[in-house]
């Protein structure tokens, strides 16, 4: 009796397992809440919309396209029991497209909807059609229609190619006083070296700035944000600002000031920017200090980093940089609103060394890595991202001999900085820097640091704005990432 009651278990055990595995292993759970869904949907009534391609002038209807590019951003798409794969306009791009007749469905706001594409089989038109239930039109059909123009909106500007513009001296273009080119600049967020926080706390921002339209409109400001880039000389700053508009696709309007004849003209060019654009003023600092002798006033400048004269307030990213902001006496520029955010860009430590090695030659890790930890760990080095990549570059078909290369300029660089600190110490003191002018200290985070970053993530309950230093600075404004 026993035996026979143990065999049982063991059946049905056995008999569990099969049914599991065969759960596991087909789609029968897939099919019964299709059936089931399907079952339900009997009962209810529908409302049908379409969206055809042409009007009735046979004018291409936008928003027909705009639901296309929707679609083809919908994770349904790919889940969906057969689909199109066209290849898109970029070399590796895989585009899904809706075959005819077929149906996909989203969800919005708890309420389902489908989409069916149609082709007429008299002349080939095609319609989009959507299907939703009658008791959910009234709460969803306006929103979702609205979110479908605003996701599609964000798919086109992911997908525009970027484009650089510079300002020419007197002749105005066809796009005005711009000049334009495709932006090629080869720089990314994953190649430029930084220090992975700060790296992620200015994505963090970006990020934050591009969901803030409301912010800004409530508060009736301009829907602007302003970046200061600074530090030593091949740090890495405006690779950094081809990654921004990268990240962002933003397109890049880069000002020469030096060709910008008076005030007006500024604005001119201020005016003449798209929305979703960053707008770029490199070497601020040396504009500050020739500015007796340049044609734009600091008035006309401050005018133009408030973005009053703007006309819609529309997205735009500032972004200025400086070699050091110690000498600028003309605290207005750095005024909580005009700069937002401040980054630092020190000189190369060994973390980025490391990362520099990685990026440029391959190597995560190699027996001379100790070497060059301790000279840089000795201190008063002072070197560029910029000049140990060039050595790697020359050296990239062989790391031992890059290394090697790196060691000896890291050491007649060092040697240099003890000759110098000697004869600064002797009396020398006249007040130059020494070539190169940059310093290299440690790292150091400060607590402040993240109270800031937290604050900008808050930014909606902040009351009084004030910009943020990301990277923390010592008396010297050197710092140190990778
Ligand atoms: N942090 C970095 N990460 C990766 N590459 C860097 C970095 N810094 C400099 N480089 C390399 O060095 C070169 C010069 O860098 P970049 O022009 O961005 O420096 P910069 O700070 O703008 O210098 P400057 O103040 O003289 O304009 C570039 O080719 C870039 O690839
Ligand atoms: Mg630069």
């Amino acid at each position: 009796m026993i035996s026979t009651n143990i065999i049982l278990a063991f059946f049905s055990l056995f008999i569990g397992f099969l049914f599991f595995r065969f759960l596991s292993k087909t789609s029968f759970l897939q099919i019964l809440v299709k059936y089931l869904q399907s079952f339900e949907d009997y009962f209810h009534v529908y409302q049908f919309f379409t969206v055809p391609q042409y009007n009735e002038h046979f004018q291409e209807n936008l928003l027909y396209n705009k639901v296309s590019s929707y679609l083809t951003s919908l994770p349904a798409i790919e889940d969906s029991d057969f689909t199109n794969l066209f290849s898109g306009s970029k070399s590796n791009e895989i585009i899904l497209r809706l075959d005819a007749k077929q149906v996909i469905q989203d969800n919005f706001l708890s309420a389902r909807v489908w989409w069916i594409n149609q082709k007429s089989e008299n002349d080939g038109k095609r319609t989009f059609v959507l299907k939703l239930r009658k008791k959910d039109k009234r709460r969803i059909l306006r929103p979702y229609l609205q979110h479908i123009l605003s996701q599609a909106d964000e798919i086109e500007q992911r997908k525009k190619e970027i484009k650089l513009y510079m300002n020419v001296e007197n002749e105005p273009q066809e796009n005005g006083r711009w000049m334009s080119v495709p932006f090629t600049h080869p720089s990314t967020m994953d190649t430029v070296v930084m220090e992975a926080d700060l790296k992620n706390k200015v994505k963090t921002d970006l990020e934050s700035f591009l969901k803030s339209k409301q912010y800004y409109h409530r508060l009736g400001r301009v829907w602007k944000r302003s970046y200061l880039l600074y530090g030593p000389s091949g740090t890495g700053k405006s690779s950094f600002i081809a990654a921004m508009a990268k990240f962002l696709n933003y397109d890049v309007y880069d000002i020469d000031i030096s060709k910008v004849c008076d005030d007006s003209e500024l604005k001119m060019l201020l005016l003449q920017t798209t929305s979703r654009s960053m707008i770029v003023i490199e070497d601020l600092d040396r504009f500050l200090m020739e500015k007796s002798k340049a044609a734009v006033s600091l008035s006309g400048l401050l005018n133009f980093m408030d973005g009053i004269i703007s006309c819609c307030g529309e997205e735009r990213v500032m972004v200025f940089t400086m070699n050091s902001k110690d000498q600028v006496v003309e605290q207005a520029i750095m005024r909580p609103g005009r700069i937002d955010v401040h980054v630092n860009f020190p000189l190369c430590d060994f973390s980025a060394f490391k990362s520099l090695a990685n990026n440029y030659l391959g190597v995560k890790e190699h027996k001379l890595f100790p070497q060059v930890e301790e000279i840089f760990h000795s201190g008063g080095v002072s070197v560029s991202a910029a000049e140990i990549g060039e050595i790697m570059i020359s050296n990239r078909n062989s790391p031992s001999r890059a290394l090697k290369s790196v060691i000896s300029a890291l050491q007649t660089n060092n040697n240099r900085r003890l000759s110098e600190s000697r004869s600064v110490r002797s009396g020398d003191e006249t007040g130059e820097q020494p070539e190169g002018g940059v310093y290299c200290r440690e790292s150091v985070h400060t607590v402040r640091e993240f109270r800031k970053l937290y604050g900008l993530l808050k930014m909606g309950s902040r009351r009084k704005e004030e910009p943020i230093e990301l990277g923390s600075v010592d008396k010297e404004g050197s710092r140190h990432g990778a």
